[in-house]
């Protein structure tokens, strides 16, 4: 079974096509990276998932249970953190995070035990009996975060989780996410954060205008687009980029930078390996002091195809 499965989802706004024939699944277990310029439709997938949005057409399914004819059992199974932050005038956060409970049907000494847990882990234990009205933006997320986790979901959806929120809530959360997906928790993350991304998804799905344009493990993803980036010093000031310009592998030639006389930064679109570099330098009478590789970073990759596709 799979974590969540999507089989030609089509999300219309009117005459807007925000889901434009979304089919793809993310395994159990996986930590899923949904990526996508602004207005991909990430967050209507989401929202899609959780049933707060209805699909013009196709199907989504949450381990194995229909959004729509199993709404209760996929609803169960899902934990969202939204983007939106919120403000109850007439509960604090013990309060909330009890009624949140009841409506899963979970209540008694075992469930306060899970949230007093979310709230150590989260540190709201100090604010729990504040309103939520009195909360900082942080801490709101925070009580998101709580809410989304008070009946152990099994699949997690953090929905940019970190837009806005300082360094210490950063951490926090990314431990406490890396802690769940150790348990077995599958979890999918949207972010604009693609460093964030390439550290903790094993999988990234890439949205662009309501479409699906890649479906692939963060690291084969990011092999199978070969940028790197040579860091070059010479012994001596030359004219690099005129030299590279007349090179036999001059198409391959991304981008020259020069950090100082001597050292430049190449960007170049395929492998080229360290012993043809060095040879063609002799070839050229130029004296290498150094040579280094550097991988392609996801944030290149994704520019690369989502600005390949527009
Ligand atoms: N309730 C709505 N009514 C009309 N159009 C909507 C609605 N919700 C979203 N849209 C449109 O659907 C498209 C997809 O929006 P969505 O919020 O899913 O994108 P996103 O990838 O989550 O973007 P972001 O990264 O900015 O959060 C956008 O063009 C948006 O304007």
């Amino acid at each position: 079974m799979k974590a969540v499965e999507f089989d030609h989802l089509v999300k219309d706004y009117g005459s807007l096509r925000a889901l434009n024939d979304v089919s793809f699944s993310v395994e159990q277990g996986q930590f899923f990276g949904l990526l996508g310029p602004n207005g991909a439709g990430k967050s209507t997938l989401i929202n899609t998932m959780a049933g707060l949005v209805k699909a013009t057409s196709g199907q989504a399914k949450v381990m194995g249970n229909d959004v729509v004819s199993s709404a209760t059992a996929a609803r169960r199974a899902l934990g969202l953190v939204p983007q939106e932050l919120i403000a109850d005038p007439f509960f604090n956060i013990r309060q909330l995070l009890t009624l949140q409970s009841g409506y899963f049907g979970l209540r008694g000494a075992k469930q306060q035990t899970w949230i007093d847990e979310l709230l150590e882990r989260l540190s709201l234990t100090d604010k729990a009996g504040v309103d939520t009205q009195q909360l900082s933006g942080g801490m709101k997320r925070r009580v998101l975060i709580a809410m989304a986790l008070v009946h152990r979901p099994q699949v997690i959806v953090l929905d940019e989780p970190t837009a806005g929120v300082d360094v210490d809530l950063r951490r926090t959360l990314w431990q406490f996410a890396n802690e769940l997906h150790q348990q077995g928790h599958t979890i999918i993350l949207t972010t604009h954060y693609l460093e964030e991304a390439e550290s903790l998804c094993d999988s990234v799905g890439i949205m662009q205008k309501g479409q699906l344009i890649a479906l692939e493990k963060t690291q084969d993803l990011i092999a199978r687009h070969p940028f790197r980036h040579l860091q070059l010093e010479l012994e001596q000031p030359v004219d690099l980029a005129g030299l590279l310009n007349r090179a036999e592998f001059a198409k391959d030639v991304f981008d020259v930078q020069k950090l100082s006389a001597i050292k430049f930064r190449i960007k170049l679109a395929k492998i080229v390996t360290t012993a043809q570099m060095l040879a063609w330098a002799q070839q050229q009478s130029v004296a290498v002091a150094d040579i280094r590789w550097q991988d392609a970073k996801l944030e290149e990759v994704f520019l690369n195809i989502t600005e390949s596709v527009s």
